[in-house]
């Protein structure tokens, strides 16, 4: 399975003056502790990370000092989120079927979920982690007021990996691009095409470090599994 990890981010809601993945927890970088986990997964064979060049030299230092046994690339990624996974689609091998998407700031999903979406993603040619909505959420008009309350049965909330069928991935950003639809993840893309994403569970702890407070939840999070583990 190849596995492309959008790293190019600003960090601009973590109030960090570099790329948030650079910032150290439990004294290594949040990009290491994404990258072990990718890799660590029995299906994982192949890594691209999209990076700002400028940050390329940090992320060489990273990837050399985890000692990985698979390839990891360098890929220069964009000024959005979705032009970076599109030079990541660019970018891969020829020969590559199947894809799995995944947030360098999402640094707490484990090996095991990467493993059962490359599984799930046998059956299907588009997926994504995701996790039950817990709270009530509000549909709010631009002036503040609320307009519907959906059924919370029906919403999930969308993380990553997200998987699809090479090919297919491609050409719906290719058509995002020709359409100018901006989107936040693959799916929606996916979705936008009339094509079928399926849901793989995700989990719970698996956040996107985006603001102060998940750095400070990602660091418990990982201080409690390195405790169970010792
Ligand atoms: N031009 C961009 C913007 C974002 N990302 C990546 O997409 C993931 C999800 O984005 P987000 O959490 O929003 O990261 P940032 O863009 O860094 O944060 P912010 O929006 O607060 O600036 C991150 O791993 C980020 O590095 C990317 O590869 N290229
Ligand atoms: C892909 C994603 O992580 C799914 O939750 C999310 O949509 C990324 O969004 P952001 O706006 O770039 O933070």
């Amino acid at each position: 399975m190849y596995v492309l990890i959008p790293a190019a981010g600003m960090g601009k809601r973590m109030g960090s003056d570099r790329n948030k993945l650079l910032l150290t927890v439990l004294g290594d970088p949040l990009l290491a502790w994404t990258l072990r986990s990718a890799a660590a997964a029995q299906r994982v064979q192949w890594i691209g990370i999209m990076g700002q060049p400028t940050d390329f030299p940090s992320f060489e230092e990273i990837i050399s000092g985890l000692g990985l046994q698979k390839p990891v690339h360098l890929i220069v990624g964009g000024s959005t989120r979705q032009e970076s996974v599109y030079n990541g689609l660019q970018a891969l091998p020829e020969g590559a079927q199947e894809v799995l998407i995944h947030d360098g700031a999402r640094c707490l999903a484990t090996p095991d979920l990467f493993d059962r979406c490359a599984i799930a993603l046998q059956e299907c040619q588009g997926l994504i982690a995701a996790i039950p909505v817990k709270d009530t959420i509000k549909v709010v008009n631009g002036e503040g007021w609320i307009e519907s309350t959906p059924n919370r049965a029906d919403l999930w909330a969308a993380q990553t990996p997200q998987g699809f069928a090479v090919d297919a991935i491609k050409a719906c950003h290719e058509k995002g691009r020709t359409h100018g639809w901006e989107v936040t993840d693959d799916a929606a893309l996916f979705e936008q095409c009339q094509l079928p994403v399926k849901i793989v569970v995700g989990e719970e702890t698996n956040i996107k470090v985006t603001t102060p407070s998940d750095l400070a939840i990602a660091e418990r999070i990982l201080q409690q599994r390195s405790e169970s583990i010792h």
